[in-house]
């Protein structure tokens, strides 16, 4: 009987697992909030759950295995909140912003980047002022309209008045819609750039994807055979398999860590 309870995770994900651990070198990828961490209502005070940060740590601990987090955040923000040794990868803004063994790249705007940064901060702050509990959190290349407090006739009229307002303004914006919240960015980098650029970056024989959001979808495609995806939560995915929410990743990954603990990996 395995170490970690494999109660509620069907046969065929408990195989996959089996079979991702034993690739040469495994890279392991995680969106954050709603896969690591449960959803709160200040982003500052979201956390991944224990066991999910001891899981993340011990893959952390494996050799030629690792672990990044692919977030929507900003980097700084994605730092704080994962509190993650210097090992870890970290993709921030929906695969913007880059950090990896040495960190040096400073994310930096053109001016023509820069000046639309300035407008969608006008266009966006105007429309968070006008509704109650709608608000504004500042990214490097654009921003996040949040509204997950707000009433739902607020939320969805404030989102279309942002969506218009800075579309009639901005040419070439990048709109991501997520739980409660509408994204901005004067850059189109997606999740999926950022798991390629990832697998690249590793020389990952295989990838494990995990997240719960839509911008997760675009790592999903970008999957290959032998990698294996994981949808956190509810809603349409592209991901082979699908688990209910952060407490089952959590598990998912400390079985991935002890198959890949205790098993051969391939030469
Ligand atoms: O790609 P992720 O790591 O999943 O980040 C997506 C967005 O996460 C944050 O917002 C979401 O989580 C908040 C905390 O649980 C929640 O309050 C909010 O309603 C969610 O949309 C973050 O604030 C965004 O910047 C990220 O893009």
């Amino acid at each position: 009987m395995s170490e970690v309870s494999e109660r509620g995770l069907g046969r065929e994900l408990i195989g996959a697992l089996h079979e991702l651990a034993r690739v040469k070198r495994l890279l392991v990828a995680l969106d954050f909030d709603g896969t690591l961490a449960p959803e709160v209502d200040d982003p500052e005070q979201a956390r991944a759950t224990p066991e999910a940060r001891a899981a993340v740590l011990r893959l952390l601990g494996i050799p030629n295995t690792r672990v990044a987090l692919v977030s929507g955040r900003a980097l700084d923000s994605l730092e704080a909140v994962s509190q993650l040794p210097d090992t870890a990868l970290l993709v921030g803004s929906h695969g913007i912003e880059i950090r990896l063994d040495s960190p040096d790249d400073s994310l930096s705007l053109d001016t023509s980047e820069l000046k639309r940064v300035d407008t969608l901060n006008q266009v966006l702050g105007e429309v968070a002022d006008a509704f109650d509990q709608v608000w504004l959190e500042p990214k490097p290349a654009g921003f996040a309209l949040h509204t997950r407090l707000a009433t739902e006739h607020n939320s969805r009229v404030a989102h279309l008045v942002a969506l218009s307002e800075a579309s009639a303004e901005i040419d070439d914006l990048t709109v991501r819609h997520g739980k409660n919240v509408l994204e901005f960015s004067v850059r189109s980098t997606t999740k999926g750039d950022a798991v390629e650029h990832l697998r690249g970056y590793t020389k990952a024989n295989a990838v494990f994807y995990a997240g719960d959001d839509v911008t997760d979808e675009d790592a999903f495609v970008a999957l290959q055979p032998h990698d294996l995806g994981l949808k956190s939560g509810t809603g349409e995915t592209a991901a082979a398999f699908r688990v209910a929410g952060p407490a089952q990743v959590a598990q998912v990954l400390a079985l991935l860590a002890e198959f890949r603990e205790g098993g051969v990996h391939e030469q």
